[in-house]
């Protein structure tokens, strides 16, 4: 059995285990991290900071509560259990000796980022006796690196790579000295030294009130990257770059009423919803006016993405996928994220074709992609459940695999032949109707459609089919309103008379 282990004056260590669960091994354990730390009872840092790290960063946290501290964001207030007692530092050091772990990450909580003392100078010579030398990597931050070497503030970056290099002295295979609370620093530095060669990491300095915890959370997540496999420089990088994003993300919210507050571990989990003003969740009624953009035929007619974009809206289109194949991908970004704004106030979905990266970046609704895009199942991991997949599909086992995928709806054609993409194979209206009746999920018929047959393609009546997508008898025209308004009537018409029929 395999232990990566963290350590603080709070007593956290963590293990992982890569033990087969099965007798044929096709079943592995998920990486494990087990924590001994102290409790927060405001739930940023400590064991609940590491708990939620693991979680955000896929990996399994069990945990043993060394001590219970009552505190909130104005700081911590009583301390009952007992953290930083030579006794804890001495039987952990001596349980290590006993049983060897794969990687210890020693996080030497002293000072908590609220200012608060949490470690007396009593365990500092068993920290430097005991626990140093064992440790794989140590994370101090300014005030704990020179408590540790019982040396002056550290002040600059030199200061930090000379204190890096002493505590790597003391035993550690690794040093991280921390900078956040470098004075006159634009950026967050923190020094990484391996013995050999120093490494200033560099990430934007957050504009936030709420760092509570970013000390354990960093710990935390370099032991869940090396419970993952990760080699040491690199779980470090990604340690830092997941508490900046996390910062970031939650640099607005505010819980508590202190000089700091404790920021959203789980924000991966989270759709950017508050952003959103369209509720969340795909409805296939959506599909029944889709308009599809096109950058060269907006290049023609001397409009913008987003006067043609509000131009369908008004005219009744109900979703909006932005197929944008020239685009210059910062052009594409700017005018996906005001295409947002403008979809958004309409409560109408916007998806984004191809480019899941553009999709993430500006908080679309969703992405459309084909056969040869990025497969339906890998964007549903990247966007995660809630967001919109669409798939284009021409036959039946396409249809099914995109099911299987986790994609939302299918788009089916070309219905009939078309300029709009080159060399589409036309399926037909029979061709639609084929996976219109075999497909599970619902169905958007595209491909040479307008105003003129429209209506016999919505006759078709085939269950499933809830719409039709357009392109360039929207957008290649003078009139983009004139165009979609005179659309969404032959669909009523053909919505109207397919519901007496089935009455
Ligand atoms: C609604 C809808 N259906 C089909 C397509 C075509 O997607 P794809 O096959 O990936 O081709 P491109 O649009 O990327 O050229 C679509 N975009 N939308
Ligand atoms: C983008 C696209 N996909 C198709 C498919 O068959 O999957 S046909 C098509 C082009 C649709 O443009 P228009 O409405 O101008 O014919
Ligand atoms: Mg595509």
């Amino acid at each position: 059995m395999a232990y990566t282990q963290v350590l603080s004056t709070s007593c956290m260590f963590y293990k992982e285990d890569r033990v087969p669960m099965t007798s044929d091994n096709s079943k592995m354990k998920p990486p494990h991290v087990l924590t001994v730390a102290g409790s927060d009872s405001g739930a940023g840092a400590g064991i609940q900071a590491d708990l939620k790290t693991c979680a955000a960063r896929g990996v399994y946290c069990s945990t043993v509560i060394t001590a219970v501290t009552a505190q909130n964001t104005v700081g911590v207030q009583v301390k009952t259990g007992m953290l930083p007692s030579v006794g804890i530092v001495s039987v952990l050091s001596q349980s290590l000796h006993e049983f060897p772990v794969r990687a210890l990450v020693v996080d030497p909580v002293m000072v908590s980022t609220s200012g608060d003392v949490l470690a007396g100078p009593s365990i500092l010579a068993e920290f430097r006796e005991e626990l140093l030398p064992m440790a794989d990597i140590i994370t101090p931050n300014l005030k704990e690196a020179s408590a540790l070497l019982g040396c002056q503030q550290l002040k600059t970056v030199s200061d930090m790579r000379s204190a890096a290099k002493l505590l790597h002295e003391m035993g550690p295979r690794y040093v991280i000295v921390k900078g956040g609370d470098l004075p006159d620093s634009l950026d967050a530095v923190d020094v990484f030294f391996d013995g050999q060669d120093f490494y200033e990491l560099r990430s934007s300095r957050i504009k936030t009130r709420n760092t509570h915890g970013t000390g354990c959370s960093l710990a935390s997540c370099i032991a869940a990257e090396l419970a993952k496999g990760s080699s040491m420089l690199p779980a470090v990088k990604v340690a830092k770059r997941y508490v900046e994003t996390a910062l970031d993300y939650s640099k607005d919210i505010a819980i508590g009423n202190g000089t700091q507050g404790p920021f959203d571990h789980i924000f991966r989990l989270k759709s950017n919803g508050q952003k959103s003003h369209r509720q969340v969740g795909f409805n296939p009624s959506d599909l029944f006016l889709y308009a599809v953009t096109d950058s060269g035929m907006n290049e023609k007619w001397g409009r913008s993405i987003t006067d043609a974009v509000k131009a369908a809206i008004e005219g009744g289109a109900t979703i909006v996928q932005l197929r944008e194949k020239d685009a210059e991908t910062h052009k594409f970004l700017e005018a996906a994220k005001a295409c947002c704004e403008i979809c958004h106030s309409h409560g109408i979905p916007l998806l984004i074709n191809d480019r899941i990266d553009i999709a993430l970046a500006c908080d679309a609704d969703g992405v459309h992609v084909g056969q040869s895009d990025m497969p339906a199942s890998v964007a549903r991991t990247l966007l995660g459940p809630e967001k919109i997949i669409g798939v284009s599909c021409k036959t039946i086992e396409q249809a099914h695999q995109a099911w299987i995928d986790g994609a939302d709806y299918i788009g089916c054609g070309g219905v009939y032949p078309t300029n709009t993409k080159a060399n589409n194979l036309t399926v037909g209206l029979e061709g639609l109707k084929t996976v219109c009746k075999a497909s599970k999920l619902p169905v958007v018929a595209i491909g040479g459609i307008n105003a003129s047959n429209a209506g016999s393609v919505m006759e078709t009546a085939v269950q499933n089919l809830k719409g039709v997508a357009v392109v360039s008898a929207l957008f290649d025209r003078e009139c983009i309103l004139t165009e979609t308004r005179k659309l969404h009537a032959v669909l009523k018409t053909a919505a109207s008379m397919t519901l007496q029929r089935t009455h």
